[in-house]
């Protein structure tokens, strides 16, 4: 696969990518891509199994620990023969002989990532470090599935992937947004110091099916509440804005990503269609 030529300071890849495993020209290798999806199980994650699944010339493997994503969200190919499900935390070493790794683990939302805040800081630290030390040792191509929360409280707007955030390092939502910050720096450091092939998004808010109905997240909680001919709740000032994606977008969006020449990173959303839902 091609890489891209260095330009700036941030993209300096002063090693050769390592080679990948000799496995992947054996005779007994049958398909042409080989894909890891850490965190398949979840919303996002099951979308792009999905999509990938689509493509007969992939074999698809999903590590999740179930945290926050369900066996459910996968049903349909459990049993299939490009397909394998594996119970497992990216906080422990995996070693599997992939081509691309689609890492996605971890929890999303408030309400999950600030139930056992150390775990999720771990998540992203420990879990990033694991995932490229797999994609080190096979020659795999990874992506990184970032956060718009690395802005944190933005001072510029909108948000191009040059600013470099306001972020409160010691707050109770520090653990996802600078757990993701040094997601980042180590996909980075990675690509600089071992020449690992690295994409990463910085995603936006995104809906569609299977989004877990109480995790508090806006578009789940209108609908939620919608269903059960509750109010809506509306949350101080009221005049906030959000940009919706549809999931389907988001994920054509991220195999783009991780099927192009460009490292990222690069913010997948729904550019300049910002919603104000709470008014
Ligand atoms: O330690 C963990 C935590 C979580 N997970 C899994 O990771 C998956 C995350 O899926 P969720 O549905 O919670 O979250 P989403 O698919 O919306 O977001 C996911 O992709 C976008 C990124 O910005 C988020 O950080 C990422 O979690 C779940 O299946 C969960 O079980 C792990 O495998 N390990």
């Amino acid at each position: 696969m091609a890489r891209e030529v260095a330009k700036s300071e941030n993209h300096t890849s002063p090693k050769p990518s390592p080679s990948p495993s000799p496995l992947r020209f054996s005779k007994f290798f049958q398909s042409n891509m080989r894909i890891l999806v850490t965190g398949g199980a979840g919303f996002i994650g099951s979308h792009l199994v999905d999509k990938l699944m689509e493509n007969e010339k992939n074999e698809v493997i999903v590590a999740d620990n179930y945290f926050t994503g369900s066996k459910d969200n996968l049903k349909k190919w459990i049993g299939h023969p490009r397909f394998e499900l594996i119970r497992h935390d990216v906080t422990e070493p995996l070693l599997v002989e992939v081509d691309q790794i689609y890492h996605l683990a971890c929890p999303a939302s408030p309400i999950f990532y600030k139930y056992n805040p150390v775990k999720t800081i771990k998540t992203n630290v420990i879990g990033t470090l694991n995932m490229l030390g797999l994609a080190k040792r096979v020659g795999a191509r990874i992506l990184l599935t970032s956060t718009s929360e690395v802005y944190g409280d933005p001072l510029v707007h909108p948000q191009d992937e040059s600013y470099w955030g306001n972020v409160n390092p010691i707050g109770v939502r520090s653990c996802y947004d600078e757990g993701k910050r040094v997601a980042e720096t180590l996909m980075f450091d990675y690509h600089r110091q071992h020449g690992i092939e690295i994409r990463v998004a910085r995603i936006f808010n995104t809906y569609g099916p299977r989004m877990n109905i109480d995790d508090g997240r806006v578009v789940s909680n209108f609908i939620a509440q919608a269903i059960r001919d509750e109010p809506l709740t509306v949350q101080a000032p009221g005049t906030q804005t959000r940009s919706f994606c549809y999931v389907s977008d988001m994920v054509d969006g991220l195999i783009r990503l991780m099927d192009g020449d460009h490292t990222g990173p690069i913010n997948i959303g729904n550019p300049g269609h910002d919603a104000a839902p709470f008014q």
